[in-house]
């Protein structure tokens, strides 16, 4: 029998490996990974062209066998996004952007929901790692609140960057988290945007890739209703230990 989690890791290997050596080619590109920065690597972002990747994002549902698993890798070049792909594993969709030029699933052109009534929306979310009780706390606090607003409901896959690829393909209206980190959204938020949707910190204010909160929604109505409901907190930034003065 076909192992299912074995062709994943391989394709996700094999993604991150091309990305490894497309980086070496064009050695002046600076790079940014979950595993790179777990290894005491920089995480920085710099003007500098810049890959942004997270080879196996859902770590928690790939370990448990829960069918969500993406490979996600994002490009930036002047702190701006250039092009992202997310692939989702199991589903074996891949999302692709690059600036201006619109977001695709399996090659289909994605489009947001055009939904402005947040009564009718869904909102994808994460309860995330942190078990620290006052952050626990905070995060059923925003959730009991937006959905009291009332909405039709809470999801969350388990994986940021599938959660925004959702909001790209207009499946839920937005998402929101705080404590991702920049290699779970960085794909993801260009996929958004080239779908036609919008992106903010949880203040209400422009998204930071580095501040570890973000919400990705398909208008700037939606977004600003969840805002209203938020308990923000601040995490230690991605870039804390590693800041620059450029
Ligand atoms: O660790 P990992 O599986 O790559 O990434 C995870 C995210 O995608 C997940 O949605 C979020 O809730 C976790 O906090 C974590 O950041
Ligand atoms: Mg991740």
């Amino acid at each position: 029998m076909t192992d299912l989690w074995q062709n994943a890791m391989d394709h996700a290997v094999a993604l991150a490996r091309k990305a490894g050596s497309v980086s070496v080619c064009l050695s002046f590109c600076l790079f940014i990974g979950e595993e790179s920065v777990a290894a005491g690597e920089p995480c920085v972002l710099t003007d500098n062209p810049t890959w942004i990747v997270d080879p196996v994002d859902g770590t928690t549902n790939f370990v448990h066998g829960y069918p969500f698993v993406a490979v996600s890798i994002g490009f930036a070049v002047n702190r701006k996004l250039e092009f992202g792909v997310v692939y989702s594993c199991i589903e074996d969709k891949m999302y692709t952007a690059r600036k201006g030029q619109g977001a695709f699933c399996n090659g289909q052109l994605l489009n947001v929901s055009d939904q402005k009534e947040i009564s009718q929306s869904i909102i994808a979310t994460e309860f995330g790692s942190n078990r620290d009780t006052e952050v626990v706390d905070k995060i059923f606090s925003s959730m009991r609140k937006i959905l009291c607003l009332p909405i039709h409901g809470i999801r969350g896959v388990g994986t940021a960057a599938t959660n925004m690829c959702l909001v790209a393909s207009g499946c839920v209206e937005a998402y929101y988290e705080i404590g991702i980190h920049c290699w779970d959204i960085a794909a993801g938020a260009i996929i958004v945007t080239e779908a036609g949707g919008v992106l903010m910190d949880v203040d209400g204010g422009p998204l930071d890739l580095m501040s570890r909160r973000v919400v990705a929604a398909n208008n700037k109505i939606i977004a600003e209703r969840i805002v209203k409901e938020i308990d923000a907190f601040t995490p230690l930034r991605d870039d804390a230990s590693t800041e620059t003065e450029d």
